[in-house]
């Protein structure tokens, strides 16, 4: 799917997603158009399907393990685990986890920014799918699939609520990809 498309979800779902999700102008800076996904998590009916679809989307790319990014990558990626029948990996933002950890830094508009992985949460034998609300500069996505190939991990994909097509994550995320689907349920 392009940047310039609609995402992979059908119409139906789609049309459910977009209409509990809000655009907040000027949050949390001017000029940035917030997506709040917030009104979606709230309606049980829209928070199920979405959970339904992500679950399929982990069957589908044959995970054998579900990665979330910080914060709302938690709430959209461990119930699609639990409903797929996986286990859960939190990729946290750095200094939050207890045990021994693997870090990666990555660029962002401006200055860095660094998360980390419990470094024995997936290995060699794992196929291992990232789930997280909105892909931006792609900057946070990319740096997660670094961390999953750094544990001797398979990468089996990323999937995405919403894709923000007016920004290169895409193009960003291309190599750190390589042959791994990125599927975006909307792209706006
Ligand atoms: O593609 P990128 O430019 O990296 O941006 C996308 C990331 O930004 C947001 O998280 P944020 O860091 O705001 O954290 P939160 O989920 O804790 O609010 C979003 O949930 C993604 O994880
Ligand atoms: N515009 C946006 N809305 C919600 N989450 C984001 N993360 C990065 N950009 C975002």
């Amino acid at each position: 799917m392009s940047a310039t498309g609609v995402g992979t979800a059908d119409e139906k779902l789609r049309d459910l997603l977009l209409t509990h999700i809000h655009d907040v102008a000027d949050y949390p800076k001017p000029g940035v158009m917030f997506k709040d996904i917030t009104p979606l998590l709230a309606d049980a009916t829209a928070f199920a399907a979405l959970t339904d679809e992500l679950a399929a989307l982990c069957k589908r790319h044959g995970a054998t393990k579900v990665v979330g990014l910080e914060a709302r990558g938690f709430i959209l990626g461990a119930p699609a685990a639990v409903r797929a029948g996986l286990g859960f990996v939190p990729v946290r933002k750095a200094g939050k986890l207890p045990g021994a950890t693997l870090a990666q830094a990555y660029e962002l508009e401006y200055g860095t920014a660094e998360i980390e992985m419990h470094a024995d949460a997936v290995g060699p034998g794992d196929r291992v799918l990232v789930i997280d609300d909105v892909l931006a500069t792609g900057g946070t996505a990319e740096a997660s699939l670094r961390l999953i190939r750094r544990a001797g991990a398979e990468v089996a994909g990323v999937v995405v609520l919403m894709e923000l097509g007016f920004l290169p994550g895409r193009e960003r995320l291309a190599d750190a990809l390589g042959d791994a689907p990125l599927e975006a349920l909307i792209t706006v």
